[in-house]
């Protein structure tokens, strides 16, 4: 029996995929804005992309924004995201303060989640892994490639690797420069959800080739999808109204 992953009122991990969609601003007002559309869409879990924030690098500045967010958008599940460069974000931080950022976040009781990338020290996930579940916050743990599309026996193997080390929520996002590595990621996700996984997984293909990936999440097993509010945070990203009808159509036709 797999895990569902339960956060706030929402279940992750059964029936239609969650929409979680990204928070992009660079500033404090500008995330407010985006809070404030955001609380009114029909969503399931917001990110804030924290990489695109003009402060990333001043923790107390991160903290004041995330506040101001967490008072706009109240009681939806939030996920907490540095998005480093070298996996499609828009900044780098040193590793020492990647590892601070997260751990002060993660004190401040704030985020119900957390997306740390699979290709970081593994001491330090292991260490961030373990602070966030001793505060109750889930961890997804991720990677991203932006040139191409890995076979579909390493797509697996970096999803069980995730998993190994703990995570709650395995996830990947690939670029197709084939519609064929479309067929390759949604492969891997039913081998990982069929055979493997023991909680929800998260996979996309991105760019417009991949965008069939982000709607057919109930038929192959990825458990959230990510769709777009104003400006999208990766390729292939659906504005939200349309994805809650597709997920919905994909719903009713299995
Ligand atoms: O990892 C992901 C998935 C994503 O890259 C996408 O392709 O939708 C969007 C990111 O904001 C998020 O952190």
């Amino acid at each position: 029996m797999k895990r569902t992953i339960k956060v706030k009122n929402v279940t992750i991990g059964e029936g239609i995929p969650k929409i979680c969609v990204p928070m992009v601003g660079e500033t404090v007002e500008q995330l407010a804005e985006e809070a404030k559309a955001l609380k009114t869409m029909d969503l399931d879990v917001i990110e804030w992309r924290v990489d695109f924030f003009e402060d990333v690098e001043d923790v107390p500045k991160v903290i004041g924004a995330l506040s101001e967010i967490r008072s706009i958008i109240s009681g939806i599940p939030l996920v907490f995201t540095f998005r480093t460069a070298k996996e499609g974000g828009e900044k780098q931080l040193s590793q020492a303060a990647y590892k601070t950022l997260y751990i002060e976040v993660i004190e401040t009781g704030m985020v119900d989640l957390i997306d740390l990338e699979l290709f970081t020290s593994e001491s330090d996930l292991k260490m961030l892994i373990k602070e966030a579940h001793s505060r109750n916050v889930f961890v997804i743990i991720s990677n991203h490639d932006f040139l191409k599309t890995p076979s579909k026996e390493e797509i697996v193997s970096r999803l069980r690797k995730a998993q190994e080390l703990g995570a709650d929520i395995p996830k990947i996002a690939v670029m197709p420069t084939h519609p064929r590595d479309v067929l390759t990621l949604l492969d891997a996700t039913l081998e990982m959800d069929e055979n493997y996984a023991d909680c929800p997984i998260v996979t996309m293909s991105m760019g417009g080739k991949g965008m069939v990936s982000r709607i057919t999440g109930e038929v192959f097993g990825s458990a959230l999808t990510f769709g777009a509010a104003k400006k999208t945070s990766a390729p292939g990203q659906l504005p939200v109204s349309k994805l809650r009808e597709f997920l919905a159509l994909m719903h009713k036709s299995i």
